[in-house]
């Protein structure tokens, strides 16, 4: 009798990476995707917004991988299909007017397995004619740029997703071999994609009570905040004392009667 195939897939390590494909316009790029994803025995993949969706040419791209379409999430903001994640990877193309932290596609797929036996893990690919928009590539804590021929750097949607399930599914492979990861363990789980936005939209409102920026243009500097508190990642508890202190200073003001910089 022939032997099955070797299975070399690490038991339970990728079910909590999840790829997220924002406003496909091509369904055969989201059939795609389904193929590479489960190639490397990853299985979640999460639809926002897709153009058109269900449709017969995304089963027939995704060949024997049709029923991680039948299981495919789909929702209307990007914002749903990470809110439960605790780690959030965007991946871009092109450089940005605000650089964000960076990873390469191999610190990607070790940072998404030693994150995944903990919390969700988010992996965000843009649309094929204009990827993300700089909104979305700030709702997330790293990029990931594929080191592509600087002169025709953009990849096929679909092929830039197997670029980086390839990544995680060595990471996960090189931790089932017991090699160390270089991440310490943490005491507490990082804040939740959802909580991150909660604490943006109170930080914006405290600051402009505070008269520190114009509430209704804020300019860069909730960009740059956003950078700064996507860097250090808080842990839920960290979260929590940042937004009493919020309210603390939020009372403080309410309670003088009014702004907290003299005009
Ligand atoms: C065809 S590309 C979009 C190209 C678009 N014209 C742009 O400038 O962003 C579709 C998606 O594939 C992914 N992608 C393509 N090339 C990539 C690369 N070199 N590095 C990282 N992601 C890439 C990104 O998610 C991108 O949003």
């Amino acid at each position: 009798m022939a032997k099955p195939p070797l299975d070399t897939t690490p038991p339970n390590a990728l079910d909590n990476v999840r790829v997220v494909l924002v406003n496909s316009a091509h369904p055969g790029n989201i059939g795609g995707a389904a193929r590479a994803l489960k190639n490397m025995g990853l299985s979640q993949l999460y639809l926002v917004a897709p153009r058109e969706f269900p449709a017969a040419n995304a089963v027939w791209r995704a060949a024997g991988a049709a029923e991680l379409l039948d299981r495919a999430v789909v929702v209307d903001t990007l914002e749903e299909a990470v809110a439960d994640c605790g780690l959030v990877v965007a991946t871009s193309a092109r450089e940005r007017r605000i650089p964000w932290p960076l990873l390469t596609p191999r610190q990607c797929g070790e940072r998404a397995v030693a994150e995944a036996s903990s919390h969700p893990v988010a992996l965000v690919f843009g649309r094929e004619d204009r990827g993300l928009t700089n909104e979305e590539l700030q709702a997330c804590n790293f990029h990931v740029h594929i080191p592509a021929n600087p002169e025709y750097s953009s990849l096929n949607l679909a092929t830039a997703v197997q670029v980086l399930a390839y990544e995680v599914r060595m990471a996960a492979l090189e931790a089932d071999r017991g090699e160390p990861l270089s991440y310490a363990d943490w005491d507490r789980p990082p804040a939740k994609a959802s909580d991150m936005e909660l604490y943006f939209a109170h930080l914006q409102q405290a600051l402009g009570e505070l008269g520190f920026i114009d509430p209704d243009n804020p300019r860069q500097t909730m960009t740059r905040l956003r950078r700064l508190f996507s860097r250090v990642r808080p842990d839920d508890m960290e979260l929590g004392i940042l937004r009493g202190m919020l309210t603390a200073i939020q009372n403080h003001i309410h309670r003088s009667g009014g702004k907290g910089r003299p005009d």
